[in-house]
Parts: structure tokens; sequence; C-alpha cells
């Protein structure tokens, strides 16, 4: 029975042309890539897949999903590939990354083969930076409120009083973006480099593409739009580390926001590439990184959630009630939001995780550090797998119900209607939060111990936008625009074709009246 059970390998995902057709069609039509896989993993929780040269294993189900997410399981290799193509680390750096395959957690990978002393442990320090800088309730905290204040900041040049004409994608991008890079990395990187905002989206229209590290001459676009990003970011990097007295760092440990640096993770972002003697090109790859993450998702994810409650009257009610029951009235934060109570209110949790569901699309990529059993299957150690979210998220059993298919965004299917009873005994009915299914079947960050380090960052930066925007404007829908900016027919889909990282951007514009009251 057991040497049966090696030798049974996972069907194949089929191809035309061996080893091209599959990797052609995930390059340029992921869409229809994840269809076929989706077909495919119906019959079997595992499927092989050849992208090229490499050996993929497609997984999907909820424990098979959840399985890849623990520790006999790096995602090392997929990272350092973002860190050489996407971000654009020197070479010399990125050889500090590969002789290190001692893990990122606390003890070392039992079975690494190099040198586990802490100096020389670079994905441990890295981890750890994260953790500090952007898991930690302290970083959230200094976040959500100098994003709070920088998107006011944004909000506060638009005149009060009159009804102007906006496109809510557009807006988004441009006042999320700099409210966000000000609030991690300080006002100064935007004033030293012109068309800063510009050049971050030209970049990150690529960032998918680019972590295919094919050769310069075939993706001579996307490597010049990040090498302009990148060096708009040494830039600013060599300017911040000249002016700042890293002699008193310790002083600046805790400090929530200083105006060289800006937040904890850009000055403890400096402090690893310093502890690690870091080449000046890696830095500015590395903060072009941590833009990268930052922006790439959170705003699109944003976009999607404004334009749902607009289009939706009935929500956008009850969304601006909720949002009405966080607004801060008195003391010194008057006028500011409370976002741990805007983050309990149940519809916008609801619209919130069902906005994830519908539009992160990303293979979460994990290689086995051990031979392992994954759906009955024997694996060998070195296997790469991936994990579909989309397969996972729209699965109709998991999110289906007889009204509401798992693809269509329904705006309830996170609550569900409570019956409370107060002291006098007087019943009233209430929305509570549910979430219907997580783990291996809910997964937009991730999962294990290589989760988004951004989650935290995400929530506050997403919610707190959606709750100035619904409060500060009246706002009147006018129509939706193709991207070229001509009349459409229909609402925002998908976009399919654009490769950034996880979350989908929409294929549409939204154009509103609105007035700031
Ligand atoms: C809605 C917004 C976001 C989504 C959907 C998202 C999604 C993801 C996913 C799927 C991963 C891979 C996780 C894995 O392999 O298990 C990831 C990794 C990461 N994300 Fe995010 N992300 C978001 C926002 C952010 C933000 C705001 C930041 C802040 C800088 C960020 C920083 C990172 C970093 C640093 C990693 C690498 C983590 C590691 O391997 O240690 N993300 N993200």
């Amino acid at each position: 029975q057991k040497s049966r059970s090696k030798l049974r390998q996972p069907p194949r995902l089929s191809e035309t042309i061996p080893f091209v057709s599959n990797a052609w069609q995930f390059m340029t039509n992921k869409r229809l890539f994840i269809n076929r896989t989706r077909e495919a993993l119906r019959a079997s929780p595992v499927v092989q897949c050849r992208l090229g040269p490499m050996t993929l294993h497609l997984v999907s189900g909820g424990s098979t999903v959840s399985a890849v997410f623990r520790s006999s399981f790096t995602s090392d290799p997929w990272i350092l590939r973002i860190l050489q193509h996407t971000a654009g680390y020197a070479s010399t750096d990125l050889a500090k990354f590969s002789a290190d395959d001692s893990g990122c957690a606390t003890l070392p990978r039992k079975d690494s083969t190099g040198s586990t002393a802490p100096e020389k442990r670079i994905w441990h320090a890295m981890h750890r930076t994260h953790e500090e800088g952007l898991v930690s309730a302290h970083s959230v905290g200094a976040f959500s409120a100098s994003f709070q204040e920088c998107f006011r900041e944004e909000l506060s040049t638009l005149p009060v009083g009159n009804w102007v004409e906006v496109r809510v994608s557009d807006f988004l991008k441009k006042h999320m973006s700099i409210a966000a890079t000000r609030s991690v990395l300080g006002s100064r990187i935007l004033e030293v480099n012109a068309g800063f905002i510009d050049t971050f989206w030209e970049y990150e229209q690529f960032g998918e593409s680019l972590s295919f590290g094919l050769p310069s001459w075939l993706n001579r676009r996307a490597i010049s739009a990040r090498e302009r990003f990148r060096c708009m970011c040494r830039k600013w990097y060599k300017l911040a580390d000249q002016e700042f007295d890293w002699d008193t760092v310790a002083l600046h440990q805790d400090e929530e926001w200083e105006p060289i640096f800006g937040s904890q993770i850009s000055r403890g972002l400096a402090r690893w590439g310093k502890q690690f003697s870091f080449s000046v090109e890696s830095f500015g790859a590395a903060y072009a990184l941590l833009l990268f993450g930052l922006h790439a998702n959170t705003i699109p994810i944003c976009i999607w959630m404004v334009m749902e409650i607009i289009k939706d009257p009935d929500l956008y009610h009850q969304i601006k009630d909720e949002v009405s029951q966080a607004n801060i009235t008195d003391g010194a934060l008057a006028g500011n939001f409370d976002f741990q109570r805007l983050a309990s209110m149940p519809l916008l949790q609801s619209v919130y995780t069902e906005t994830l569901r519908v539009h992160v699309s990303i293979l979460v990529t994990r290689t086995a550090t051990e031979p392992v059993v994954i759906g009955g299957y024997n694996i060998p150690k070195g296997s790469v797998f991936q994990a579909p979210t989309e397969v996972a998220h729209l699965d109709e059993i998991v999110w289906g119900t007889p009204d509401h298919p798992a693809s269509e965004f329904w705006t309830y299917r996170h609550v569900k209607e409570v019956e409370k009873t107060d002291s006098t005994g007087y019943v009233t009915k209430k929305l509570e939060f549910s979430i219907a299914a997580r783990g291996g079947n809910y997964f937009p960050f991730g999962g294990g111990i290589s989760i988004c380090a951004g989650r935290n960052f995400a929530k506050p930066e997403v919610l707190l936008t959606v709750a100035m925007i619904i409060s500060n404007f009246d706002i009147e829908f006018i129509e939706w625009l193709k991207l070229d900016g001509t009349h459409s027919e229909r609402p925002a889909l998908d976009n399919t074709g654009y490769a950034n990282a996880a979350a989908t951007p929409p294929d549409r514009e939204m154009k509103v009246m609105w007035r700031r009251i």
C-alpha cells in the first residue's frame, strides 16, 4: 500500500504545447488559467502543472490549503524572486538572502546548512522588522492616527459646498497614496521627487510580470518603470540617512513618527539594511517594495468598496449611519474617527470582507522544506505549491446561497440578524458580523508565518478612507466610464488584464458629483 501511494502522482494540468502553453497562458490570461485550474481541482485536491522549466503543485480545499501554511513550507524562494525582480535588489545583497536557509521563525530551521548566527539570519531579521513596524498594535495605532491626519489634509484642499465632478479611482489612487506615503515615510520623498506618485503607479502595474524575471530585452518597459521608481526611493534614502542622527537611534526606537524617516517601519527597514550592509541600490529597492506592498492592494480594495457603497443607495445610507457612530464628538480628538469602533461595525466589516473575497486573486506560493503528504500524495522536498485564492474564495459549496451565488458581490454575506433583549425585556434586531468560512477557504492575506505583514495596516487605511469619504461628502452617482474616459453601459468588473499583485482593480471608472460638507 505504502509503495503504491509513493508512486501515485497528482494529475497534470494538460497543455497543447509541452512546457509552453501553460506558461504562456499564466502570463497572458491568468483568469483563464485559474478557470482551467478550478476544473482540474474539482477532481483532485492537488494538480501538477508545468510552467516552463518549473513544476508547480496547485492546491485547493480548506484542509489542503491550511496544510501548506504549516512550518514545513517556506515562502523564501518566492520572496527572493520578488526582491530580485520586482524590487531590484543588488546581486551582492541577494546573495546574503540565498546564503541563509534558516528561515524567518525565531528558531533556525533544523536542517539549515548555512550559519545560524544572528548576524547571518537575514530572513528572521526582516520578519522581526515587519512584526515590530507593521503588525504590532503600537505601530498600527500610530499608522491609523497619522493616515487619518494626512488623508484629512488631502480632503481639506477641496472647496466646501460646491458640487464638483470626480472620478473615484483617480481620486483615491492619488490622494490615498499621498496620505499613506507621508504617513509611512514622511513628506520629504514627495518633495524631492517631482512626479513621485505617477511614477509609482507606472511601476505598480508591472509588479507581477516583473516577478517572472523575464530577460530585460523582453521586459524593457517594466524594468525601466521599476528603475525610475527605485532611483527616486534611493535619492530620498540617501538624504534621510545623511540627516538622521543614527547615534541617537535608540531614542527614536519607539517614537511614533519623526519627520526624517517617518514611521517605525521606515526606520526599522533602514536599521535592518544597515545591519546587513546593504548597498544604496538595495535600500532604494527595499523602500520601493515597501511602498508597493503599502499601496498596490489596499488602494484597489478601497476603490471597490467605495464604488459598491455609492452604487447602492440603501447601503450608502446604512454605512453613513454606522460611520457616524464611530465619530469622536468630544475631547482632543473630536472630529476624528475611533478606528476600533469603526472596525467593529457589522456592515462595514461585511463589505470589507466581501470585497477582499471577490477581488483578491493571488497564487499564494510555498516550497516544501521536507518530503510531505498532501491530499494523499507523497510529494518530495523542494516541490513548489500554489494555492489560488480565487478557487477557494469563489467555491460555491463554501460561499454560495440559493439567492446569491459565490461569484456575486453580496453586501450581507457576512452578517446575520440577531435578537437582543435589553434589561427591560425589550427585544430589538441587530446585525452581527459573522464570516461564513475561514482558514483554507478564505485567505486574502495568505497564511502561516509568511502571512501578509501589512494586513493590520490595510484595514484601518481602507475603513478610515471609506468613513471620511462617506461622512465628508454628499455624493451622487453620474455614470460608469471606460478607462479611455468614454461612457460605459455596464458597471465595473475585475480588470483581468492587470498584473499588479493580489487585488484586481476595476476595469471601469465611476464618475460622481460630490459636495464637501
Ligand atoms: C488589502 C490589502 C492587502 C492584501 C490583499 C495583501 C495580500 C498579501 C498576500 C496574499 C501576501 C502573501 C502572503 C503569503 O505568502 O502567505 C502578502 C505579503 C506581504 N504584504 Fe500584503 N497585502 C495587503 C496590504 C499590505 C500592506 C498595507 C502592506 C504594508 C506595507 C503589505 C506588506 C506585505 C509584506 C511585507 C508581505 C511579505 C510578508 C512576508 O513574507 O514576511 N501588504 N500580502
